[in-house]
Parts: C-alpha cells; structure tokens; sequence
C-alpha cells in the first residue's frame, strides 16, 4: 500500500491546525492550547525524537496523566513516524519495565510525578526516560535544533499505537492498533455523535485508555472541536467543568455516570449544555442511565468495544430508535455476530460469543502470534463477551464469558443480577461475583454500595432480589461496601472483591 501523509493519525491535528489554528483545542483549567500552538508543540517534539535517533516504527511510551502534554507527546511521536505505547500512571517500577521491554521501547515520556517508576523500567528496557515536567517542557522541546513540519508518511496498515490489555486473564498483551484503524473508529465516532467545531467535550476518561483516546482525543482533534481535562476523574469537578465550559460532549465510563448523578450538588450546577452523553467500557445499568436522563435531561447513548477494536464497535445512534439495555448496532463498516463455542452463528435471542470483523480489528497482538491466531480467526475477532441479538439486529450484552458463574452446574449471568439491585432505591453500586463453593463449584454473592445517607440492611437487598430471580441466581451472600474497587477508567473490578469472613 501506498504511504501517504494523509494516512498518518497525526493529520487529524494538522488538517485541523490548517483549518482553523486559533481555535482551541485543548483547556486543562487556565491553561488553553489552540491547534496552532498544539500542531507546532508537536513539531518540536517529533523533531526532538528524531534528533536522539526515533525512526519510523520505533515505539516510544508515554505515562502521562490527562495534560495537554499527553497530547503533545501522543501526536509529536506520530509525527516522528513513531509507535506509541500508552502506559498506565499507576504503574510502578518492574510493571514499567514490562511495558517498556516488551514492545522494544526505546524512549517513554514520563510526567514528573511518576518519573521515578518510569527510569526505573527505562534502566531495565535500555530505553531513554524523557521527564515532562509542565514548566520546562515547552523549553526542552523548543531547544530541538529542527522541528518537524511534515508528519512523516505512514501506511493505512502501518501500527500507529499499541494499546495494552489490563492483564485480568494473563500476561498483558499489546493489541496492535494501525493508523487506518485508529483513524477510521475515531472518525466513526465524530460522525456517530455528530462532533463539529462546536464541540466542548470533556476529557474525563484516561487518555492512556483507548476510549479516552478514539472519542475523546481523536474524535474532538478530529472535529476541531476543543477537550477540556480532568487529570484525575472526580464528580464535583467534572460538574465545575461542564457548567464552567459550557461542555457539550460527555463520555465515560457507567460508574462515572453514577458518580455525577449522585452528587450531593448535581443539581446547583448548570448542565443545560450537553447534548450528547456516551456511555461504554462497562454495561450501562439501565436505572442509572434513566435517573441520569431525567436528571440532566440529555440522552444517554450506550456503546460496546474493546482496545482490540480501536475500541468502537457498535453503539445505540443518536437518530434511531435507542434501546436501553442494548449495546445498540455495529457502527459503519464493522459486522458483529453471535457465536457458539464452535464459531457456528446463532439465531436471534440465543446467547453466545460475540465476533467483531471490520476496519477497527486490530492487527494482531505485538509478538504473540499464537494469541493472535486464537483470537481472531478468518478475519473475525473473538471478544469473550457472550451476548444475544434481537430482531431488529440490537445486541444485549449478557456478560464476559470469563464473568460467568457456575453454581451447581447452571450459568448464572452476573449482569442480569447486578440490574435488579440497581431497581433498589437505596443502591448506589452493585457487583456480583463467584464465591468458591465446595459442592457447588460457584455460589453467588453481591457487594454493594448504598447512596449516601441510605439504611437498609444485605438481608433486605437479598430479600429484595430473591423475589424477582430464579431461586438458583439470587445471592446467598449480599455485603456493604462503601465503595467497590475501580480500575483506572473506572470500571469496577471484580477481580479484586472478596467475600468477608461469615
Ligand atoms: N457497553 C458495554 N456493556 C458491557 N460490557 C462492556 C461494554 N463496553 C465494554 N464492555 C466490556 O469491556 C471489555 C473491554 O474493555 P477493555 O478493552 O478496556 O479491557 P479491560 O476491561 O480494561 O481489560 P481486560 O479485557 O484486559 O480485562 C469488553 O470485553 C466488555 O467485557
């Protein structure tokens, strides 16, 4: 295939620079980078990485929390011909080392407060730690003797970034994402939520993340539009921000849905502006996503997909009609189907695998041909999410396979129960898990958080649910929480949730 400049994901901001360079493109509080200033910044650093010896196709990782520098660094390394290699800011010493190894990484650009893990994995990988620290940045990119004006060209299947997974079921793998698929899942989604230079969106999700990245980062570059951050998510402030910049394009994760609408002051704030809330990364609980539109009066449109799907796959669209619950219909160019272990495809309302196939299927996983080959199959990408498909082609996502419990030999899907202690009006968040059973194999058992200023006790919640599931699914144990442990993006982690002591 042809290298041409235009197949880089770097045009995104240089098509957008030339449009219109004074319009905003990035706010993190007082601080606002037009797409002039952000284009140019990002010169500097692609001709920085060439200076120290970056040639196309080298990997270079970026631990950055939500900064305007993440973005710098992101599109300077695409400039640069480079690969990035985004990294979680949790991150400590040998985890960074893996991070850095395992793709060959031969620099990491470092925020100052997690300098320390990064040198450490850098020392160990041989790659070079470059700190950015906010104020002598802009001054040690500009000290570049050439800047870069010209992205260098790059092919539609050239790996643009490499995203990896969190690790729950292993070794984390780097799903190897390519220029085209990046480009064509971020523009899917600016046509998706309908982005234009109006757009204020808010970057509340890790941009480290790949549903921070594609909707938020390079869905708003894209469209010109301008991304105002949050370095690290919190309710209130992302009230502040949405009120303060007149925000018109919310994504996030469903806990972060929660977390707003169950702000104390959620309702002193004015969020009339937003007009566009997506919501992915974890099932939407059909009763948050009802209080949250009735409370701030803005739709709520529910997406599906995964980092080796660039993440997009399939969404509810803004002008059809939207079922909740539903994970929606593939976007444009991507198929979606529903599997049995076989790979043989199942008829409406059956459970199964879901398989993705399209433009937004990774390559493959960086130096694992053999999980490569397990996981995507005659061009198919196997998820691990088992869903159904409706009539009218909507897919309902029933659970991840690996989520699944087995109690005594029948399945028990953790979602379906998980929706009816969010019916409770006293449930702020809800996780059901396994609990090891020595004859069942699997017992069920829920941790739950109330909302503030709530009463009631675990036996009235089970009671609660046992009178609207089958006996078999209720569960056994049901214990408080005042918070369920959340991964980076949000997300709950059940993982890390277990039983107390009876
Ligand atoms: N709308 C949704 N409803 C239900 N589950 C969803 C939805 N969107 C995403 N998911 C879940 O998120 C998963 C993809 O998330 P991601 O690629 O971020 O991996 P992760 O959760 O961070 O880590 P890992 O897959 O390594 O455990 C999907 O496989 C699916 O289980």
């Amino acid at each position: 295939m042809s290298a041409t400049a235009t197949a880089s994901l770097a045009g995104f901001l240089t098509e957008s620079a030339a449009r219109n360079p004074d319009h905003p493109a990035l706010r993190l509080d007082d601080v606002v980078l037009t797409y002039g200033q952000l284009n140019g910044a990002t010169m500097h650093v692609a001709g920085m990485l060439q200076e120290k010896g970056i040639e196309p196709g080298d990997r270079v990782g970026i631990m950055l929390p939500n900064v305007p520098h993440f973005a710098i660094a992101y599109y300077g390394i695409l400039r640069a011909g480079g690969v990035v290699v985004p990294m979680n800011v949790l991150l400590k010493g040998r985890e960074t080392a893996f991070y850095l190894k395992d793709p060959g990484a031969k620099a990491v650009f470092a925020w100052k407060d997690f300098a320390e893990a990064a040198q450490t994995g850098a020392d160990e990988a041989g790659a070079e730690c470059i700190v950015v620290d906010p104020t002598g940045f802009i001054e040690l990119i500009g000290s570049a003797p050439v800047a870069c004006e010209t992205p260098v060209e790059r092919a539609d299947d050239d790996t643009a970034v490499i995203l990896y997974t969190s690790g729950t079921t292993g070794t984390p793998k780097g799903a190897e994402l390519t220029h085209g698929n990046m480009r064509r899942n971020a523009i899917a989604a600016t046509e998706l939520f309908g982005l234009g230079e109006d757009a204020v969106a808010l970057g509340a999700l890790p941009l480290f993340h790949s549903f921070g990245q594609t909707c938020g980062l390079n869905a708003t570059m894209r469209a010109g539009g301008v991304l105002t951050l949050i370095p690290r998510f919190d309710p209130g402030k992302a009230l502040e921000i949405i009120q303060r910049d007149k925000v018109n394009v919310f994504e996030g994760v469903p806990t972060m849905f929660g977390a707003i609408l169950h702000h104390p002051d959620a309702g002193s704030f004015d969020t009339s502006t937003l007009k566009v809330c997506a919501s992915g990364g974890s099932a939407m609980p059909v009763e948050v996503m009802k209080a949250f539109e009735e409370k701030f009066g803005c739709k709520v449109l529910e997406g599906y997909g995964l980092s080796e799907t660039s993440p997009v796959a399939s969404f509810n669209h803004p002008d059809r009609e939207r079922k909740p619950g539903s994970i929606g219909t593939p976007i444009a160019g991507v198929e979606m189907k529903v599997v049995d272990d076989e790979g043989n495809d199942l008829p409406a309302g059956e459970v199964g695998e879901i398989a993705i196939k399209g433009h937004n299927v990774m390559k493959g996983y960086w130096d694992r041909p053999d999980a490569t080959a397990e996981a995507i199959k005659d061009g198919w990408f196997f998820s691990g999410d088992m869903a159904k498909v409706d009539e009218d082609g909507y897919f309902f996502v029933v659970d991840r396979k690996k989520d699944l419990i087995i109690r005594g030999g029948y399945n028990v899907y953790p979602r379906e129960i998980e929706e009816v202690f969010y019916e409770h009006p006293a449930v702020r968040e809800a996780a059901v898990v396994a609990m090891k059973h020595d004859e069942l194999g699997e017992e069920v058992g829920a941790a739950v958080a109330l909302k503030d200023g709530e009463d009631v006790t675990p036996e009235e919640l089970q009671a609660f649910v046992k009178d609207q599931v089958a006996a078999y699914k209720y569960p056994r144990r049901v214990w408080l929480v005042d918070e369920l442990p959340k991964g980076p993006t949000g997300k709950i982690l059940k993982r890390e949730i277990q039983a107390p002591e009876a």
